[in-house]
């Protein structure tokens, strides 16, 4: 049973995902812990409705991103984890972080990578008349939202969106994704095959929607 610790800042409904997929045996994994630089997130609601041990470490009371970042790393560590995910943490990560978690560390990110990296993707996609958006999962590495592609959903763009009813559009194919791709790690397939061949014949195969086959 691999141990997943998840990093939140808000909503938490990817991490709610994550949860009700290791409840339901999908994931083989259980969400040991949730963490969260932010006290008002309401995934530490959901987390403590799962019975879920949880922590808030602001940011805000550490002089330095390096001194956070190896508070974070410390408080990860005490749950061992197997893999870390984050699901909408608001922070960008230090090299030594994530050299650290290096292989381990996931991240979803709201828009088909490598288009519309970091924040606002949503409202860029619209402001550029895109008629196709999306989410992408990634490996977490030092370059921002830059990290290997492992697996990507695509979502229509209509004419009369707004960032809210596109980004609740990308939310359904997030909750199908990430549980995707953390089964995948959990059955230790992508610790296999994290090359770019196998992650790019991934791609192909994921082409439009996450590959319906392993979902069953
Ligand atoms: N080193 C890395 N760190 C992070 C990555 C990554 O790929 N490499 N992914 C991001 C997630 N993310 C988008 O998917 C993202 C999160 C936060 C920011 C950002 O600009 N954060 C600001 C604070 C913003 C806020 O508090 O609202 C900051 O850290 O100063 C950009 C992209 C997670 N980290
Ligand atoms: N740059 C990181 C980023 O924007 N991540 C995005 O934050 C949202 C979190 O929602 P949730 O809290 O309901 O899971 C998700 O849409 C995720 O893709």
């Amino acid at each position: 049973m691999k141990s997943i610790v998840v990093l939140i800042s808000g909503s938490g409904s990817n991490l709610q995902a994550i949860i009700d997929a290791c409840s339901s045996g999908f994931i083989p994994g259980k969400v040991s812990a949730v963490i969260s630089n932010k006290a008002n997130a309401y995934g530490l609601v959901r987390a403590n409705e799962a019975g879920i041990s949880t922590q808030v470490l602001s940011h805000k009371n550490y002089a330095s991103r390096d001194k956070y970042d190896l508070a974070l790393t410390d408080a990860i560590e005490q749950h061992k984890p197997d893999l870390v995910i984050l699901a909408g943490f608001m922070r960008i990560l230090t090299p030594a972080f994530v050299q650290h978690f290096n292989g381990r560390l996931l991240n979803i990110h709201p828009s088909l990578l490598p288009k519309y990296q970091g924040l606002t993707t949503h409202q860029r996609a619209i402001d550029a008349g895109d008629s196709e958006h999306g989410c992408s999962v990634h490996f977490v590495t030092e370059q921002l939202d830059g990290g290997p592609v492992i697996l990507q959903a695509k979502v229509p763009v209509f004419a009369d969106d707004d960032a809210q009813s596109l980004a609740e559009r990308v939310h359904e194919q997030e909750h199908r994704i990430y549980p995707l791709v953390v089964r995948w790690f959990c059955q230790n397939r992508l610790q296999q095959h994290s090359d770019q061949a196998w992650l790019d014949g991934n791609l192909l195969a994921a082409n439009g929607y996450a590959n319906d086959e392993d979902e069953d």
